[in-house]
């Protein structure tokens, strides 16, 4: 399975970037997984509310031209669907099964994803009701790709 993980402004924490290596090194048996960055737009805290659909637009159609036009999307987002992490691998097994080889995973930047990403979106996942730094969520939602195919192996991993 081949895994993008589409993300908006660029990593600098050292700490997350490796962890990220950590988890894609585990999962190179299993899936090909590339972390795919967009650039941000400025969003001072003074915006309107027109300035923040745009600022969403501008970073949502650089998120949309990085995904393939047979990618099985599922954006991340605080109101999507909430998973366990048996369910999101039970999805990722089921999208092998029917040939969905590739999957993107999409993380909005500080003000969120755009309407149009979230159109393309065949799903949502939401991680809780809290909010996550979207550099942190990178490393979240890449260690839970992990626990899902050692779920799907029968491997053991922690509890
Ligand atoms: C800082 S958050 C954006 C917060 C913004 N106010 C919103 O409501 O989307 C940046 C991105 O991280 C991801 N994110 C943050 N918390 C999340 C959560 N609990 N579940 C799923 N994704 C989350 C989403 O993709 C979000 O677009």
């Amino acid at each position: 399975m081949n895994i993008s993980i589409v993300t908006v402004g660029k990593l600098k924490e050292k700490y997350l970037k490796q962890g990220i290596a950590e988890y894609t090194k585990r999962l190179g048996p299993f899936a090909k997984v590339e972390v795919i960055e967009v650039s941000d737009e400025k969003a001072p805290e003074n915006l309107s509310e027109t300035e923040m659909i745009q600022v969403k637009k501008a970073e949502g159609d650089r998120i949309l031209g990085k995904i393939s036009p047979d990618a099985h999307v599922i954006a991340l987002a605080i109101d999507g669907k909430m998973k366990t992490s048996e369910q999101l691998a039970h999805d990722l097994d089921q999208l092998a099964t029917y040939g969905k080889s590739k999957v993107a995973f999409v993380i909005g930047g500080s003000l969120g994803l755009s309407e149009n990403v979230l159109k393309r979106a065949n799903d949502t996942l939401s991680f809780s009701k809290m909010t996550f730094p979207h550099q942190l969520m990178r490393l979240i939602l890449v260690e839970q790709i992990y626990r899902a195919f050692k779920i799907n192996r029968g491997e053991p991993y922690h509890k």
